[in-house]
């Protein structure tokens, strides 16, 4: 176990005044894992008698302890009517239960619903905290205030068998779904009587138990609760904790803020849920964990870990929300650790004797453990962390009936008036949730302050309410649980703290990796980058030197007459080329593309811290104003003298100043303008570039390569020698189709020679026109008119034409209209500069990709389908198109 930042040592632990009484009983000091403790504090003064009431209490303890740990431990069935005589030395035939934490004992568990990513966990994962910790025995730790850590061993140990037959018992459910599935959960707790409380009012109560979710409260009026969860008195803190707080400590592990109250009043086990009664466990936390211990005594904060740094002081950062300042933080590594801590903590705790309870907290204490998940998967870092508060809040019994004066009367007030606090801040969210509008008052007391993530924010939160049974509580019974049923309508909104910082730097590597893979693709197919364009050449055409299963797959779609002919095959190699070369160009571009998706979303991310700090400073602003009215009111109520409101008021404004300053340096609106400046800084050499260097004719030229590509392809399955029309051709072909196969070439070559002129520009703009007016029938008539030939499809009769445009699905005719439908909106745009500055606005890139792909998918469609003329002319139609707009 380490301290954070530096190494520390606890001084010696004093145990003199202990180790006379319990001399064997420092378990801590004997265990390999050393801690030195520091000197405990002075103990408070008690303020009723309770020499006598724990000399009572204590002999009661020792008389029925086993008897009911034998019962808790489910030895005993509740039906059991007569129990072992119980052995002095604690070990008579009784067994604990299950002692050790020890993970989840093959309890499934669901995963909270947003982390099903989260990886394996294992390890020990139940005693975090020491919560509600179970184990069979005592740590038998007595720091050097008696009673401090031996309270939080001892169990209210006054029941004996023949009370206990009389409590039903009800099972407390099992469902760690409900647990992590719900933000806020309410569970009641009732502890057994105390032999005390027994004496004094017999076997009766205030509370009776009707079933597992419901329980009357016996008083005027007679009123009756209902709760998700009752803890009955013979659940032990084994089953508890396996019900309530294995969950919470998954939620934490899972990467959510989790916080477990325990609230009630004094005496009614508070502490006693919380702290469990601790013990070394083994097993090693997987996670990296911190821990620190703090209590807030007379609204003041005090390190239980350094009890020598008092009166911390909270403060609110941006990252790390409300933080207490100068709080020790330990790295913990393992649960041993954590329970050392726990327990050391513990004995530092302000207590005193009340009427209620002999040994009663008069703090607030908070056990935090902080947990950070660190895994790889899919080549990303994932960094999960999260907070677990463990909260043993002070009684919140009124004053009058703790019995408390002098000092223990100012404690009271202060417990009172954070508790009640705490009460505002509940109802306040209980309003917000029913969708009003509240101030949320977290700054009125320490305790609300820093835990307001816990309440309302993003956290899990876990609220026990611990009642006592007892006809003397009734009261303070019947508070408790009117908080528990407001506290059930709060609405957090936990999410996972996750960073996602790790997936830019595994994108990045995957770029890297990409680019090796092309340059070791380059270099054995010896392909160049053209320097000036940035485009690569391939060298020389090797046909041989292509991977085998290429040559079968090309030998699959092509007739084997014509790979046999050296030209064709040439002239499919050069095809190839060029198609290779266009997709590395292609390759390249949305390689570039990609980093600049990076780059932007690193902006962005920069862009959203800086508008989240700004959001924080102007909530520091605030803070700053409001603490402004405060002194000024202090001020004129002359409770803050005049000087020191101008000292206060001095350090005010530079806190102001240099928050001001840190504003202007880092204003996400500037930010925003220099991101905006560099994306339009790219896009304008964008557009350069596609004028200026060449990208126009690079992209026509593609396209015309393809169109021919595509027209020799056809040859190539149809060629048109003598020879092979004899052989092959004639099973295919008529005359007529032939003939139209070389109407279609013209048609190209002249659409080519146009585009290069500007006149098909007019004559494209007649055609859509008559496009658009023509029904399914004229299709094929108007597609031809494209070519400026009027006997283009005059041997090809108007019925065939109408069989196959039948055959074209209507998919098609739609896709076609809504280009005709494109081509129109461009053609009525007016000039070409117009027009071009459009076609770059809807992306030339992605537009002229998505028409490649129609083409090829079209061509895939031709070679698998019957030869269809009006397949191929939609093929020259759409190349029409595709030229039309890229110019
Ligand atoms: N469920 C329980 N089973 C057995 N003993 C219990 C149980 N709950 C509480 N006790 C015993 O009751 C006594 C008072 O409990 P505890 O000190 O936890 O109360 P508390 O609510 O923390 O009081 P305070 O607010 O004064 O600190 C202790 O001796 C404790 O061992």
């Amino acid at each position: 176990m380490s301290k954070e930042s530096s190494t520390v040592r606890f001084p010696a632990r004093n145990v003199s005044k202990n180790s006379q009484s319990e001399p064997n009983e420092n378990e801590f000091e004997a265990s390999s894992n050393q801690i030195h403790f520091p000197p405990p504090r002075t103990p408070l003064n008690s303020i009723a008698d309770p020499a006598q009431l724990q000399k009572e209490l204590h002999e009661l303890d020792f008389d029925s302890q086993p008897k009911f740990e034998a019962i808790r431990s489910g030895r005993y069935s509740l039906s059991d009517r007569k129990l072992e005589a119980p052995d002095r030395a604690g070990n008579g035939g009784l067994s604990y239960g299950t002692p050790r934490v020890s993970g989840r004992g093959g309890k499934a568990h669901s995963e909270p619903n947003s982390a099903q990513s989260t990886p394996a966990r294992n390890g020990s994962r139940a005693s975090i905290g020491g919560a509600i910790c179970t184990g069979s025995k005592a740590p038998q730790y007595n720091g050097g205030r008696a009673g401090s850590c031996s309270r939080i061993s001892r169990e209210i140990s006054v029941v004996n068998s023949e009370v206990l037959t009389q409590v039903p018992h009800f099972e407390l459910a099992e469902d760690s779904s409900f647990w992590t599935d719900h933000n806020v959960q309410v569970l009641i707790r009732i502890r057994p009587l105390s032999n005390i409380e027994r004496a004094s009012q017999g076997h009766g109560g205030c509370l009776k138990q009707e079933s597992a979710k419901t329980l009357v409260w016996h008083g005027h009026p007679e009123t009756r609760f209902t709760f998700d969860h009752i803890a009955c008195e013979t659940i032990s803190q084994e089953k508890l904790f396996e019900v309530a707080g294995l969950p919470m400590v998954e939620n934490c592990l899972s990467g959510y803020n989790s916080c477990m109250f325990a609230y009630g009043q004094t005496g009614s086990g508070k502490t006693y849920t919380m702290m469990g009664r601790g013990e070394q466990v083994e097993e090693q936390l997987k996670y990296s964990c911190k821990c620190s211990f703090l209590e807030i005594y007379n609204e003041q904060i005090t390190d239980l870990l350094e009890p020598s740094s008092t009166n911390l002081q909270l403060r609110e950062d941006l990252k790390k929300g409300v933080y207490v300042e100068n709080l020790t933080e330990y790295n913990v590594r393992d649960v041993n650790d954590v329970v050392k801590l726990l327990l050391q903590g513990a004995s530092n705790r302000k207590m005193a004797a009340t009427h209620m309870n002999s040994e009663s907290s008069r703090s607030h204490s908070v056990f935090t453990c902080i947990i950070e998940s660190r895994w790889e998967k899919d080549s990303m870092t994932h960094f999960r962390f999260a907070r677990l508060n463990l909260v043993d809040l002070a009684g919140s019994e009124r004053q009058k009936s703790s019995g408390a004066e002098g000092d223990r009367l100012k404690e009271a007030a202060n417990i009172n008036k954070s508790l009640s606090t705490l009460g505002l801040v509940i109802m306040s969210l209980v309003d917000l949730a029913h969708g009003k509008h509240r101030h949320v008052p977290y700054r009125d007391s320490r305790l609300t302050f820093l835990l307001q993530d816990s309440l309302g924010g993003n956290s899990k939160t876990t609220i026990i309410a611990n009642v006592s049974p007892s006809i003397c509580s009734a009261n303070e019974t019947l508070s408790t649980l009117k908080f528990a049923q407001r506290a059930k309508l709060i609405q957090n909104n936990a999410k996972v703290n996750e960073d996602a910082s790790g997936d830019i730097t595994a994108l990045q590597q995957q770029i890297q990796q990409l680019k090796g893979q092309l340059s070791f693709l380059m270099k054995h197919h010896n392909i160049s980058w053209s320097s000036s364009s940035g485009v690569p050449s391939i060298e020389e055409p090797r046909f041989n030197e292509l991977p085998e299963e290429y040559n079968d797959s090309l030998e699959d779609k092509m007739p084997t007459e014509n790979l046999k002919l050296p030209s064709v095959r040439n002239k499919k190699m050069k095809c190839m080329d060029t198609i290779l070369v266009g997709a590395l160009r292609r390759e390249k571009m949305a390689d570039n593309a990609v980093q600049k998706l990076v780059a932007e979303i690193e902006d962005m991310n920069r862009l959203v811290c800086q508008s989240e700090e700004d959001a924080g400073q102007t909530k520091m602003m605030l803070k700053f104003r409001e603490e402004k009215i405060k002194r000024l009111e202090l001020l004129t109520d002359g409770m803050l003298s005049a000087e020191k409101y101008l000292m206060e008021e001095n350090k005010a404004l530079l806190e102001e100043i240099q928050l001001l300053q840190a504003r202007f340096e880092s204003n996400p609106e500037l930010t925003r303008y220099a991101v905006e400046n560099c994306r339009l800084l790219e896009q304008l050499k964008l557009y350069q570039k596609f004028y200026e260097h060449g990208e126009r004719e690079t992209l026509l030229a593609e396209v015309s390569e393809l169109r021919n590509q595509l027209l020799d392809i056809l040859q190539g399955k149809l060629p048109f020698s003598t020879e092979n029309e004899n052989q092959v051709g004639k099973h295919f072909l008529n005359s007529d189709t032939i003939k139209e196969l070389e109407d279609c070439r013209n048609m190209n070559s002249k659409l080519i020679s146009q585009a290069a002129s500007g006149s098909v520009r007019d004559s494209f703009s007649k055609d859509t026109e008559e496009f658009r007016q023509s029904d399914k029938y004229s299709m094929v008539e108007t597609l031809s008119m494209g070519s400026d030939s009027g006997d283009e499809t005059a041997s090809y009769s108007q019925e065939e034409c109408c069989r196959d445009m039948y055959i074209s699905s209507n998919k098609d005719k739609i896709e076609i209209q809504s280009e005709v439908k494109h081509e129109r909106r461009f053609l009525k745009s007016g000039d070409l500069h117009k027009e071009n500055k459009c076609i770059m606005e809807i992306s030339e890139d992605i537009e002229r990709k998505a028409l490649q792909a129609k083409l090829d998918k079209w061509l895939r469609t031709w070679r698998r389908s019957d030869y269809s003329i009006a397949t191929f002319k939609r093929i020259s139609y759409y190349s029409c198109l595709t030229r039309n707009r890229l110019k």
